[in-house]
C-alpha cells in the first residue's frame, strides 16, 4: 500500500506541486521513508522505533498544508488537518482531542472502502446491470428482450432514459447525544441500530439509466464488500501510515510574558491533551481502538510572537525536527503561477477553454502579477501564495463574466498593460486594496 519512495524520489514528487521549502520538503520525504524502514525491522525492534514528528514553523501560505497534504496522497496515507485553536472555544473539553484520532478512522475507512471497492467492481457491474434490467424490461421480460435492453444499455443508447429503480434508503437521520457533543462517534451507533432492526430499506428512485447504474453498482459493490475487513485495514491505515497536520501550534502557547502571571489554563491545558495522543496512547473509537503510537503529527505555526521553546518542555521533545518555511517573494510567486502542475495560470486558462475563449498570458505579464503580488503582500498584509488568488480573481473577473458571449475561438491575450490597468491602480491604494485584493 505505501509504496516505497526513496526520499530523493519524495522530494522530485513534491516539487511537481510546491515551489522551494526545500528544508521543509527534506523533513517530510525523511520522516516518511523511516516508516517504510521501520516495517522492515523485525517485529521487537519495531515497536521501539517511533515517528520523529515535525515543527514547521513559516507564516501563512507558504506551502505547510500543502506539504503535508501531497505527502499524505503519494504514501496514500489517511491525513487529517485540524487548527490547534479549535480546542481552545468554549465548550472545550479534554477528550474532544481523541476526535482527531476518530476523524482520522472515518478519512481512513472512506479510502479503503474505496480501494477494495475497486476489486469487486467487476462482479458488482454485472449484478448492477441485471438489476437495472430488471427495472428496465420487468423481471418477467424474456431472456430475449433483456438481452436486447442489455445490448442498447452496453452500447449507451440508453444513458439519457429515465428509470425508477429501487435504492437502498441512506436517509436515515443523524443522531446527537444532547449535551454531549461528539457523542454520536462514540461506542453506539444508533443509525447501525436502526439500520439493523429496519432491515435493508429501499426506496424508489427516479434516474437516468446512466446515473442509476452508477448507483447501483456502488450498492452492489458495498453488499460485496466485507465490512469488517474495511475497518481493520483502515485502522491499520492509521495507526501505521495515518498523518495528522495540526495547524495554529503557536498559537496555543501560553507566552513567555504571561507565564509569570500563571500562564493561560486553557491553552495549556490544550497542549497537555494532545500531548498523549503525540506520545502514544490508545483512543476508543466506535470500530475498536486505535493506537497512535506511530501516526505522524506534522504541527506548524508562524510563531510570531510565541516561540517554540514557549511550548511545553514534553511537547518540544515529541516534535524533533524543526523545519522553516521562507515566506514569498516576488520571484517564488512568479514561479508558483507557472510551474506547479496546476498551477492558476493552467486552471484559468483550462477553465476558460470550456466557454471556447483561448487565454494566454505574455511571460511580463505574469512577472507583473507576481511583482503586485509580492507588493500588496508587503503593504497590506502578508498572506503568502493566497494573494495570487486574489489578484487573478480581480484580474479575470471580466474576462470571466463575459466569456460565454463571446464567439467561439475567441483569443484574448494578458498583457502587462491590461494587469496594471486591472490590478495595478488598486494596489496602490492600500485601504482599498485591503478590500478588494
Ligand atoms: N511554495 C508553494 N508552491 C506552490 N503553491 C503554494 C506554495 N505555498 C503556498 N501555495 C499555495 O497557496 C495556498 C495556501 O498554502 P498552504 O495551505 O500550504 O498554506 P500554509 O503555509 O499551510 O498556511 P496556514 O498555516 O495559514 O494554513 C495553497 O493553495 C497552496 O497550493
Amino acid at each position: 500500500m505505501n509504496p516505497a519512495f526513496s526520499p530523493r524520489e519524495i522530494v522530485s514528487e513534491l516539487d511537481r506541486f510546491i515551489v522551494g521549502q526545500h528544508d521543509a520538503k527534506r523533513a517530510v520525504a525523511i520522516a516518511l521513508r523511516n516508516r517504510w524502514r521501520r516495517q522492515q525491522l523485525p517485529d521487537a525492534l519495531r515497536e521501539e522505533v517511533l515517528p520523529k514528528n515535525i515543527l514547521m514553523i513559516g507564516p501563512t501560505g507558504v506551502g505547510k498544508t500543502e506539504i503535508a497534504r501531497r505527502l499524505a496522497r503519494l504514501a496514500q496515507a489517511p491525513f487529517l488537518k485540524v487548527e490547534a485553536t479549535k480546542f481552545t472555544e468554549v465548550g472545550y473539553v479534554g477528550r474532544d482531542v481523541e476526535q482527531i484520532v476518530r476523524d482520522l478512522v472515518e478519512v481512513a475507512i472512506t479510502m479503503t472502502r474505496e480501494r477494495l471497492r475497486k476489486q469487486v467492481v467487476a462482479k458488482a457491474e454485472i449484478a448492477a446491470e441485471d438489476r437495472l434490467l430488471d427495472a428496465l424490461a420487468g423481471s418477467h421480460a424474456s431472456a430475449d428482450t433483456r438481452q436486447k435492453f442489455r445490448k442498447m444499455l452496453r452500447e449507451g443508447a440508453l444513458d439519457e432514459r429515465e428509470v425508477e429503480i429501487q435504492a437502498a434508503d441512506t436517509a436515515l437521520p443523524n443522531f446527537d447525544i444532547p449535551g454531549m457533543p461528539g457523542a454520536q462517534m462514540g461506542m453506539l451507533n444508533l443509525n447501525e441500530i436502526l439500520g439493523k432492526a429496519l432491515g435493508n430499506r429501499t426506496k424508489p428512485r427516479r434516474l437516468t439509466c446512466k446515473a442509476a447504474l452508477d448507483l447501483l453498482t456502488a450498492e452492489e459493490s458495498d453488499k460485496l464488500l466485507d465490512q469488517e475487513r474495511v475497518v481493520k485495514e483502515a485502522i491499520g491505515a492509521v495507526e501505521n501510515h495515518g498523518i495528522v497536520f495540526i495547524d495554529e501550534i503557536d498559537k496555543i502557547c501560553a507566552r513567555s510574558s504571561e507565564t509569570h502571571v500563571g500562564g493561560d489554563v486553557s491553552r495549556e491545558g490544550v497542549q497537555r491533551d494532545l500531548l498523549p495522543l503525540i506520545e502514544g496512547t490508545t483512543v476508543a473509537t466506535k470500530h475498536g481502538s486505535v493506537r497512535t503510537d506511530h501516526v505522524l503529527f506534522i504541527a506548524s505555526g508562524a510563531f510570531h510572537l510565541a516561540k517554540p521553546s514557549d511550548l511545553l518542555p514534553e511537547l518540544q521533545g515529541r516534535l524533533p525536527i524543526r523545519v522553516e518555511l521562507a515566506p514569498l517573494g516576488r520571484d517564488e510567486l512568479v514561479r508558483i503561477l507557472t510551474e506547479p502542475e496546476a498551477s492558476l495560470i493552467k486552471q484559468y486558462t483550462a477553465l476558460l477553454a470550456t466557454e471556447g475563449v483561448d487565454l494566454t498570458f505574455e511571460p511580463a505579464a505574469i512577472d507583473t502579477i507576481g511583482a503586485l503580488a509580492a507588493e500588496i503582500n508587503a503593504t497590506v498584509e502578508n498572506i503568502g501564495a493566497r494573494r495570487l488568488h486574489t489578484v487573478m480573481e480581480r484580474l479575470l473577473e471580466e474576462i470571466s463574466f463575459s466569456a460565454p458571449d463571446q464567439p467561439p475561438g475567441t483569443a484574448i491575450t494578458i498583457t502587462p498593460a491590461l494587469v496594471r490597468e486591472r490590478v495595478g491602480t488598486l494596489a496602490q491604494t492600500a485601504d482599498l486594496a485591503k478590500f478588494i485584493l
